[in-house]
């Protein structure tokens, strides 16, 4: 591994469990699974790593734009990223976004009948990156100690065959598990891979967030769970969705 990869690698993250919360922060999921990608590159500086010219862009195609993930893959509902990694050679890296780390102007803050929740600290611009929605991958969710806590990742791979992702918070966890759900909202989830075959899950500003606001996304459009949801959008659906977010909802 590089010098400069693994200093990346190392940068800590600002965030921690509010006291009392019993769950292990950690900054990124943990795998049980060790399958890994044998893609990588070796991008100069005069190409570095923002077309299908890198064979890591090409995987899931171009990614992100002057350090914000572009347009379409913030409103495609099956959009995907795969980023350079350590293993890579590449010369100024533009498509390693989500491993330096969550946007630094997060603040988790009890909301009252929500539980925590997380506010902006500073204005947040549409297409950046917020954080990563940490936990444990599973195959199966159902050993899970609170499914509250566990997002489902559906994705229809190349050949289209349908496949389930359980990223479960309840015991390790990060800053994302505090983003509660939004029938309008502010971020999107969207898996991110490097290195290994198992995905990550990045959160993403669809829109301008502005600073105080809530930093919310939509847990899915699965049917309505008995859990009022406290939003206060305009369209606001009542309950919570059932059965933990969806990607592809
Ligand atoms: C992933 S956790 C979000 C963080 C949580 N508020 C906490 O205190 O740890 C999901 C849970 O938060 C609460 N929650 C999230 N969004 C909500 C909403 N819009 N209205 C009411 N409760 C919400 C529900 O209890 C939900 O099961």
């Amino acid at each position: 591994m590089s010098a400069r990869r693994s200093a990346r690698s190392e940068i800590p993250d600002p965030y921690d469990h509010p006291d009392g919360v019993d769950c292990v922060y950690i900054r990124s999921s943990i795998s049980g699974d060790d399958e890994m990608y044998d893609v990588r590159c070796s991008c100069s500086s005069d190409s570095p790593c923002v077309d299908d010219s890198c064979p890591c862009v090409a995987v899931s195609s171009t990614n992100y734009s002057d350090g914000k993930l572009i347009k379409a893959k913030l409103t495609e509902s099956n959009s995907s990223v795969f980023e350079c990694s350590a293993n890579c050679a590449c010369e100024s890296c533009q498509n390693s976004l989500t491993q330096k780390g969550p946007s630094k102007c997060l603040r988790i803050v009890h909301l009252g009948p929500k539980g925590y929740g997380v506010l902006a600290d500073d204005d947040i611009a549409e297409g950046s990156y917020v954080c990563e929605y940490a936990g444990e991958i599973l195959a199966d969710g159902s050993s899970t100690a609170d499914w509250r806590y566990v997002v489902t990742l559906n994705e229809t791979t190349s050949d289209g065959r349908q496949t389930a992702t359980f990223i479960d918070a309840s015991r390790f966890g990060n800053v994302g598990r505090y983003l509660n759900h939004s029938c309008s909202p502010n971020c999107a989830l969207v898996p991110v891979r490097y290195e290994q075959v198992a995905p990550k899950v990045g959160i993403f500003a669809i829109r301008d967030v502005r600073r105080g606001e809530e930093v919310c996304y939509s847990y899915g459009a699965g049917a309505p769970s008995s859990t009022p949801c406290l939003c206060g959008s305009a369209t606001c659906r009542l309950f919570l969705p059932a059965g933990g977010f969806a990607k592809n909802d």
